[in-house]
């Protein structure tokens, strides 16, 4: 691809140097730039991509995308946002892959991993190709690739798409976090599908206030395609929570056909007499495409709503609801979420991602339900996060777990103890005492010591990492899984009872 291809495409854009040059892709990491690359320089949160301009060079950079001039010996394209460009050309490079298949995207605080991974059971079950990019991993069928974020950065996404494509994916599945609406890693995609999970307090370090959290989200929404269209191949559809007040914004600014799915309102497709069980759940459905009887493994009234918001989303795609619910029933459970850990203990240990205020009054809201005995809840708060919400998960589980015991969960960069240290407030004023908590920085001795102090029908929840298999403490991340160093614990305890 020659450089005045691109340049034609930012109007204002200027070239200095050759621009009969040709670029064999594109990079925006110096490091990992390769002979032929366009190299483009992004300030970021922590360097400004600029200062590793030369060294791009140095490892064969045809040319650069630039804010600004730059005294180096090579072509630049000069924007006058790089950030802004990266997704312009990402898109251009690979040929607009979002636009060869169908797109949907998931957004909300909570249930984004879940949704996704429901709707691509329903779809790989009526014999789609199938592509996912989210929390977890990435998939191009069944064949998983590591991520670094819910949310890929604008080129590695693209690249992504494009490689779902090739292998004939038909569907996209994907998490569009807030971070990645705002710094625009999904600029260019074009959606066929948005979904809104639902909005509750997290993020408010990057986006500072709710409105601005909302606001993000809602980008997903805003940037649907705007005509309605006869054909359901073509249709852009916003499929919205009706239950969470959020929608009515979201609803405003789509101009997108809107499908509603909800429990305690009105809504297009409405899950009736809702059964919560300690093995499961079972509702009765009402929808614009039939009535049905639902009975899922999965747990909890919040399940409900994303399973609902899987059968929306299918519905609008046309697909048989008998067949949506068949898959549906099928799912045993989604990897670290709400995970039963059982080495044939007589109490119940369950290992679940929740890691926001809302997520973990679900969760433990769902566990009072059925726990006949004491629970026990292993938590803590990720470090560089929002602070704010530090206290408030320490009040939520003080108020609904017999003993807490507050640990670290990816201290990151900051002081371990200092951010247990904030998290305590919260137990305290939910009315706990001194015997009633714990703090252990060291995470494995908190489970270890939540899993001894069990008795016959008590639940231990582990709660926050879920499917993740480590600790970042400072850059580095050690091998950590929560699953199993309970299995262990439960291993070793058993053997101490005999
Ligand atoms: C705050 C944030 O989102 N930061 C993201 C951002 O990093 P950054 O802006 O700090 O990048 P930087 O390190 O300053 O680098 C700037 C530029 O210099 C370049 N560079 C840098 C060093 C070098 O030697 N050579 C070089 O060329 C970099 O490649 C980059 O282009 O761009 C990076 C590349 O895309 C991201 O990986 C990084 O995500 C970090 C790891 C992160 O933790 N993000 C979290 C907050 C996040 O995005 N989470 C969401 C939300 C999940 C949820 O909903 O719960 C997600 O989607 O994952
Ligand atoms: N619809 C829901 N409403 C509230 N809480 C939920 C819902 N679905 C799941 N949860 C809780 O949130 C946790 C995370 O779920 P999931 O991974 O599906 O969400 P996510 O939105 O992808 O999270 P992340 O932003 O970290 O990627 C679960 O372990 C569960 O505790
Ligand atoms: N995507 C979320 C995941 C949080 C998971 C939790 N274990 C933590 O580290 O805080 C984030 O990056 O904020
Ligand atoms: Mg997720």
């Amino acid at each position: 691809m020659k450089l005045y291809e691109l340049l034609q495409l930012i109007p204002g854009s200027r070239i200095v140097g050759d621009s009969n040059k040709s670029i064999q892709g594109i990079e925006v990491d110096s490091r990992l730039v390769k002979p032929g690359d366009l190299f483009i320089c992004i300030i970021g949160f922590q360097m400004d991509g600029h200062h590793y301009a030369s060294q791009a060079i140095k490892q064969g950079a045809a040319a650069l995308v630039t804010n600004y001039e730059l005294d180096v010996e090579a072509p630049q394209i000069i924007v006058k946002n790089s950030r802004f460009a990266l997704a312009i050309f990402s898109n251009h490079f690979f040929n607009y892959p979002s636009q060869k298949l169908k797109l949907i995207g998931v957004t909300g605080t909570n249930g984004k991993t879940t949704t996704t991974y429901l709707l691509e059971k329903i779809l790989q079950d009526r014999g789609f190709q199938t592509g996912l990019m989210g929390t977890i991993e990435m998939k191009i069928g069944n064949r998983s690739h590591e991520v670094k974020n819910t949310t890929q950065d604008v080129l590695e996404l693209q690249r992504s798409l494009s490689r779902m494509v090739e292998s004939g994916a038909q569907y996209c599945v994907m998490e569009a976090s807030s971070h990645g609406l705002e710094l625009g890693r999904v600029k260019g995609c074009d959606f066929k599908t948005a979904i809104f999970t639902n909005l509750t307090q997290d993020h408010l370090d990057f986006h500072m206030t709710m409105e601005q959290y909302r606001e993000a989200k809602s980008l997903l929404f805003s940037r649907l395609g705007n005509i309605y269209n006869e054909d359901p191949e073509k249709r852009k559809t916003a499929i919205l929570n009706a239950d969470d007040p959020s929608s009515v914004y979201f609803e405003k600014v789509t101009a997108a056909h809107v499908i509603t799915y909800g429990i305690d309102q009105e809504a297009d497709v409405r899950a009736k007499d809702v059964k919560t069980f300690s093995e499961g759940t079972s509702f009765r459905l009402e929808s614009y495409a039939g009535n049905a009887n639902f009975r899922l493994n999965l747990i909890g009234k919040f399940s409900v709503y994303n399973v609902l918001a899987a059968i929306a989303a299918a519905l609008a795609e046309g697909l048989n609801l008998q067949e949506i619910k068949s898959s549906l029933e099928a799912v045993e459970g989604i990897n670290g979420r709400f995970e039963k850990v059982s080495e044939g203990q007589d109490f119940s240990v369950i290992v679940d991602y929740s890691h926001t205020p809302d997520s973990l009054e679900n969760v433990l809201t769902t566990i009072k339900q059925f726990a006949k005995r004491k629970v026990i809840c292993v938590f803590g708060c990720g470090g560089d996060r929002d602070r704010t919400k530090r206290p408030m998960m320490g009040e939520i589980v003080g108020k609904y777990s017999d003993y807490c015991l507050i640990t670290s969960d990816n201290p990151r960069t900051e002081n371990g103890l200092e951010i247990l240290k904030d998290i305590e407030p919260g137990v305290i004023s939910a009315g706990k005492s001194k015997d009633q908590y714990d703090l252990f920085v060291d995470r494995k001795q908190a489970i270890e010591k939540a899993i001894e102090m069990a008795n016959c029908e008590d639940v231990v929840l582990i709660a926050g990492k879920g499917h993740e298999n480590y600790q970042e403490i400072n850059g580095i991340r050690y091998d950590f899984d929560d699953r199993l160093i309970a299995k262990k614990t439960l291993k070793k305890f058993s053997v101490k009872r005999l």
